[in-house]
């Protein structure tokens, strides 16, 4: 019961089917972070080499000329990208274009309009919705999605400091600022242990350290050879290994 809950994610199927490499995936050089001047002078948070180093194995996810429609809108087209371990992808454009979209469909919870997806490796999704209890002291709410993601306490002790939450574990999730559940939910998500992030806005109400201290796990984790996709209007507080504006997509 325990596996399925953690699984709950939806997997497109089959795994993966190598479709080659529309874009760039093996020749994408990363960058330096993007430079925001709010957030340059503040360094990472230590906390983050409590995170979980899992060493993951092979893991990419594949977009091939994809196109979406909400309502009666076509969002975007002809969108297509690779991205292999140990690469961060940065989702950018204006409101409204199509970032949270196309993380859902990327997660397998939104079928695209066109094209398709394939991916090797499970998911770990963030976006809008705490998906924490709200009744519950933030310790417990944490402690329910361990149990489903088969953590040891630990690591989920672990997870929570490096989120910097330690001192809001007795506290009720309902009573906690936009920052500090933001921070609840990363901890929430990365818990997952998997090796594609799929995060939308992650750094939304955060501020300037734990700006940094997502742009360290950031890093730790491509490092490891895992994924980072971003949905950010936001410059991202890590190496990016590419950007893409999905206006440049638009039907
Ligand atoms: N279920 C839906 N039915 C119809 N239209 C929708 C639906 N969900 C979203 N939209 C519309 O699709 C468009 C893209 O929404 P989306 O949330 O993907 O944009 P976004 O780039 O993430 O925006 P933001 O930067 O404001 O978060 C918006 O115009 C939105 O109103």
């Amino acid at each position: 019961m325990a596996r399925r809950l953690a699984n709950a994610l939806p997997r497109i199927e089959p795994a993966w089917q190598d479709q080659g490499n529309p874009i760039g995936g093996q020749g994408m050089v990363p960058t330096r972070p993007e430079t925001d001047p709010d957030h340059a002078a503040v360094p990472a948070c230590d906390g983050t080499d409590a995170l979980p180093q899992p060493g993951f194995g092979e893991c990419r996810i594949n977009a091939s000329d994809l196109a979406c429609r909400r309502g009666d809108r076509l969002l975007f087209a002809r969108l297509s990208f690779a991205v292999q371990g140990g690469e961060t992808l940065h989702l950018a454009g204006p409101n409204g274009v199509g970032k949270s979209s196309l993380i859902r469909i990327l997660a397998g919870l939104l079928p695209p309009w066109a094209g398709n997806v394939a991916r090797q490796g499970a998911v770990a999704l963030l976006d809008e919705r705490l998906a924490l209890d709200m009744h519950q002291p933030l310790g417990r709410a944490l402690e329910f999605w361990a149990r489903c993601d088969l953590l040891e306490p630990q690591d989920m002790n672990r997870i929570a400091s490096a989120a910097e939450l330690d001192d809001l574990l007795d506290v009720p999730v309902r009573y906690l600022s936009t920052g500090q559940r933001r921070r609840a939910a990363l901890a929430r998500t990365l818990g997952r242990g998997a090796p594609i992030w799929l995060l939308d806005e992650p750094l939304n109400g955060l501020d300037a350290r734990s700006v940094a201290t997502m742009g360290g796990m950031m890093t730790k984790h491509c490092a490891s050879g895992g994924i980072c996709i971003i949905a950010s209007h936001q410059m991202l507080p890590a190496p990016v290994t590419r950007r893409i504006d999905i206006a440049d997509f638009l039907p």
